[in-house]
């Protein structure tokens, strides 16, 4: 074979991570020819630096508050000797390379060619890969970049005192203080886990509540749970300062009330959202530009498409309605992958896909919020059930919530996506529109809900499907039921 014909390919996908390698695999598996360019490492942000890690780390937190309910609520005389970072470390690197050789394994079966190196487009249809030389993609290229985190100006991370969720990881140890600014997922999830290792915790976000895109009550549940467990939260709040000291950091900040509070800690965590990664893409060069965000948006969010034909994007390097999710990287990777092999593909619903902080408490959520389906003048029942109103919930002792939002009886649910595929397109009234889970173990009982708003169930279709008794997910249950007119417990 020449240069030329090992060069050309039906596919090239720039970018290994979550939307990348699954764009590739499901195209190789429906017979293209598939180039995937990577820089740094297959799996990326979700497998090396993000989901995986994260929840690894969350396991073993949630192993430690274990020990103190089984002391405190159990009688169970149990007590932590000391933390062993280094053998945590050593654990979540393990579960992190396996994953790791896993996903490069599939690619190897798949017959997928991974060329390491970093890629720029030189044109609608051809890429350069550093040190690999120029490839040609006869139906398509795949942007798949993700993201990084992003900074705030005037606030460069050092990686020891002002660090991001990436440092966070690498840090020699754990620090005894922190301050985490930022509410949204990343800023929860971490300051729950220093929490639960010991560490003094305040966290400060500028809107009005923790995880403000979530409903509201979710934010406020979630709230109440991390304050018992001793972390100051600090909403509706501004850093305004920060002064670097030898061993950490002294932050102002300024509550609600227009008060300056001097914050000290011994490592600030900037967890502030992240930011499109495009730099040195060259999208110039193919006739595209990133919008004023630097996401890559689509003219067709039916073939996530761009305004150059045959140019796809995938993952973070998406705007909004998409998630910055790995799951929902997974579903555009299959989607484009479809597409480009002709397939008939349907948009993603991203109102279908779950939302999930594995904090402790968790959240748990998918589809609208109850202020989403206000704004869209949506006529909507709501029906909210304290865990703890459960015999399990009671068991766990740690609060929580059921919230379910569905579409009053025989009005439709629009749920507002840029693309015809809403309640009343599918013949359905009275569908469930949201349902919003707080509480411990709700990101694995999320799943019967994604299927009854990704199916459009009614609260009478789930009513009739009794759930195991005593179970966490019967309060889930217990709110269909009585949405459904037929309530045993609740009233
Ligand atoms: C701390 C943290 C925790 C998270 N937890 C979760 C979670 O629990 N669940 C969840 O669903 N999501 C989670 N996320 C979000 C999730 O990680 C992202 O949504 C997902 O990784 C996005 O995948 P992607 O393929 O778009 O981008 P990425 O994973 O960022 O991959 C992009 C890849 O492209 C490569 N690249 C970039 N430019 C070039 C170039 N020019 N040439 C070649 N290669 C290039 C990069 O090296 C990288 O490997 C978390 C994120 C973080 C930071
Ligand atoms: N469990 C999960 O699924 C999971 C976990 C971690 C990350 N992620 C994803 O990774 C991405 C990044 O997460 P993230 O939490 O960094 O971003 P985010 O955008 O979800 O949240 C950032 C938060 O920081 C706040 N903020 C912005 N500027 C601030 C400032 N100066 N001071 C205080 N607060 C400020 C914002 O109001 C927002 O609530 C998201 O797409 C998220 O969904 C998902």
């Amino acid at each position: 074979m020449s240069e030329t014909d090992a060069n050309t390919t039906d596919v090239l996908v720039i970018g290994g991570g979550t939307g990348g390698y699954s764009t590739a695999l499901r195209a190789a598996s429906l017979g293209l020819r598939v180039v995937l360019a990577e820089r740094d490492l297959i799996g990326g942000t979700c497998l090396h630096r993000g989901c995986i890690p994260s929840k690894a780390m969350l396991h073993a937190a949630e192993l430690v508050d274990g020990i103190a309910e089984a002391r405190e609520r159990w009688g169970v005389k149990a007590t932590v000797d000391s933390l062993d970072w280094p053998a945590l470390v050593a654990t979540r690197d393990g579960i992190v390379e396996r994953n790791h050789q896993g996903v490069a394994g599939h690619l190897r079966t798949a017959g997928v060619r991974v060329v390491k190196g970093t890629a720029r487009l030189t044109g609608p249809r051809t890429v350069h890969v550093e040190g690999a030389g120029e490839f040609t993609a006869r139906r398509g290229i795949v942007l798949a970049t993700g993201s990084r985190p992003r900074l705030l100006p005037g606030l460069a991370a050092d990686g020891r005192r002002v660090v991001t969720s990436d440092d966070a990881l690498f840090a020699a140890g754990l620090p005894a203080s922190v301050l985490v600014l930022g509410g949204g997922a990343i800023g929860v999830e971490y300051a729950s886990f220093h929490r639960s290792m010991g560490a003094e915790v305040t966290l400060v976000e500028t809107a009005g509540r923790l995880l403000p895109l979530e409903d509201e009550d979710v934010g406020r549940h979630l709230a109440r749970g991390l304050k018992k467990r001793g972390i100051t939260v600090r909403t509706g709040s501004t850093l305004t300062g920060t002064e670097l000291l030898a061993d950490g950091v002294r932050a102002t900040v300024r509550t609600p009330k227009g008060e300056e509070l001097v914050i000290g800690a011994e490592r600030l965590l900037v967890a502030v959202g992240r930011a499109p990664v495009t730099d040195g893409l060259d999208l110039a060069a193919a006739g595209l530009a990133a919008d004023e965000r630097g996401f890559v948006a689509p003219a067709d969010w039916s073939r996530l498409e761009t305004s150059v034909p045959g140019i796809h994007v995938v993952g973070d390097l998406l705007p909004p309605p998409s998630l910055g999710l790995a799951h929902a990287s997974f579903a555009e990777g299959l989607l484009v992958a479809e597409t480009l092999a002709g397939l008939p593909s349907r948009a993603v619903d991203y109102a279908a896909v779950p939302r999930v902080t594995y904090s402790s408490p968790q959240t748990a959520s998918v589809g609208l919020t109850e202020a989403e389906a206000r704004a869209r003048g949506l006529d909507i029942k709501v029906n909210t059930m304290p865990l703890a109103a459960t015999a399990k919930g009671m068991v766990h002792g740690q609060g929580g919530m059921v919230k379910v939002i569905a579409a009053a009886d025989g009005a439709g649910g629009d749920r507002g996506l840029p693309w015809s595929n809403d309640v009343e397109s599918l013949g359905k009234t009275g569908a469930v529109l949201g349902v919003h889970l707080v509480g411990p173990q709700v990101s694995e009982m999320i799943a019967e809900s994604q299927l009854i708003v990704g199916w459009d169930a009614e609260p009478a279709d789930v009513a009739q499907h009794i759930h195991a008794h005593p179970t966490l997910s019967e309060a889930v249950g217990e709110t269909f039921l009585t949405l459904a007119g037929r309530g045993l417990h609740q009233h």
